[in-house]
């Protein structure tokens, strides 16, 4: 299967040359030329079916033209190394744990996928002619799951971009000490920046004469789609516990809308989701485009849900592009929400006093936007995109606890913190892969 630009639908690229560049070079995204369906017969038996069975079936459905099914099964297999254990938290709302993985976010999912779909692709070892630059923009999660998924593999390096001082001192901690092939880079600036940094790269003709370049942020079609396993098998595990899933409403914490856009496909592929709700920190460009049918993009603001901080969401493309650009029909699928740092840490609050659930500050916005939006008698399912003790000064001072950090993060917390400092204009960021690189 090809897939096309966004900003072109006749320039088409193989999966490989998808996922090796990342970004399309006329700035698109890339798009997938058909969205296959899965049989029905999948879903009559979908709860009897384990997380890493569901995942190999979607992956097969969408890859299996271009991979063989035992490397799909292997990388699979390998991805899916954790539990994603869908919990109800009070009668028909459901929290989907995407937090057990190694580095206790949702993005685990994909970077894990995709730096294995990588390796297949690139398949070259280590000598310099051969390497990968993987450059990443992150507001808090990404950077921690991309080097993480990355850090030894042969033949490539990660650079990771973020704003300086507007990620969680946990976050920060997981990308900065790992060295090795794994170099972070502070920039003095907002993750817009970051990420406008990084796209001018992927677009730069002369730079990619040179370098191998490709992201691994949700811009990546193997970064981003296979987020979609997760939706499947929170679908599963409410048929597995016989609650009825005719009218299901899924709330998505929203930052860069890679995770909500593979939500939406994974709609088209055959899954019953009756509604979506594209849940914002008081970052909610999407929500005012909802609102007046206008999309204008804003530096992002700091806030306590700081993974969301983006002000020019990327997958804005890939959701016009689904939709034919049609606002009414966006309208009718996906509500917005929004909330401040008071309204996050109260729901926080809330929820864990009366139920003893602790929500992340992210999965707080998911959970809020979904009790304001759910219709009455639909089952509703969040997200809870990440640990909450990645954000324990926050969640500890909204809940009066002292949250134990798990053994997993407090390993990252005695590495030494190794960072390049940069301004925000993209040819600092040029100048240093050209040193860096050679
Ligand atoms: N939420 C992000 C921002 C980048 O999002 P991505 O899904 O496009 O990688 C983060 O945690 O860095």
């Amino acid at each position: 299967m090809n897939y096309y630009s966004t900003n072109n639908p006749h320039y088409t690229a193989s999966l490989s040359e998808a996922v090796t560049q990342g970004l399309a070079p006329d700035g698109g995204l890339y798009m997938p030329e058909r969205i296959p369906s899965i049989p029905m017969a999948f879903f009559k038996h979908i709860g009897q079916m384990s997380l890493q069975e569901i995942a190999f079936v979607v992956a097969s459905t969408l890859f299996g033209d271009d991979i063989q099914s035992d490397n799909l099964k292997k990388i699979v297999t390998e991805t899916l190394s954790f539990d994603i254990p869908l919990k109800e938290v009070e009668p028909g709302i459901y929290a989907l744990e995407l937090f057990h993985g190694p580095t206790l976010a949702f993005k685990d999912v994909g970077a894990r996928f995709m730096a294995r779909m990588l390796a297949l692709f690139n398949n070259k070892g280590g000598d310099n002619e051969n390497v990968v630059n993987v450059l990443v923009a992150t507001s808090g999660d990404t950077g921690s799951a991309v080097a993480n998924g990355f850090l030894d593999v042969p033949g490539v390096r990660v650079f990771v971009l973020y704003p300086q001082g507007k990620v969680s001192r946990i976050q920060e901690a997981q990308f900065t000490t790992l060295g090795r092939n794994i170099t972070a880079i502070e920039v003095d600036g907002t993750f817009d920046d970051c990420q406008a940094m990084v796209k001018s790269a992927f677009i730069d003709p002369s730079l990619n004469s040179t370098l191998t370049l490709t992201s691994a942020n949700s811009i990546n079609v193997a970064r981003f789609l296979p987020q979609m396993f997760y939706y499947f098998h929170a679908y599963a595990r409410l048929a597995e516990m016989g609650v009825p899933v005719d009218r299901l409403t899924v709330s998505v914490p929203s930052g860069n809308f890679g995770n909500i856009c593979s939500a939406l496909i994974a709609k088209r592929m055959g899954l019953n989701i009756s509604h979506f709700i594209a849940a914002n920190n008081r970052n909610d460009v999407f929500l005012q485009y909802l609102l007046t049918g206008k999309y204008v993009p804003r530096p992002s603001v700091q806030t306590v849900a700081n993974a969301m901080d983006v002000g020019n969401p990327s997958n804005f493309a890939r959701i016009l592009d689904l939709y034919g650009g049609s606002y009414d029909d966006i309208c009718r699928d996906i509500s917005g929400f929004t909330y401040n740092d008071d309204q996050i840490l109260h729901t926080v609050s809330e929820l864990y006093n009366r139920t003893g659930y602790v929500l992340d500050p992210h999965g707080a916005v998911a959970y809020r936007a979904l009790k304001d939006g759910i219709e009455p008698g639909a089952i509703g399912i969040f997200l809870e995109t990440a640990h909450p003790a990645k954000f324990k000064s926050a969640v500890d001072s909204a809940i009066g606890t002292d949250l134990p950090i798990p053994s997993k993060l407090a390993m990252f917390m005695r590495g030494e913190k190794q960072t390049v400092k940069m301004s925000p204009q993209y040819p600092a960021l040029r100048k240093f892969l050209l040193n860096e690189c050679h």
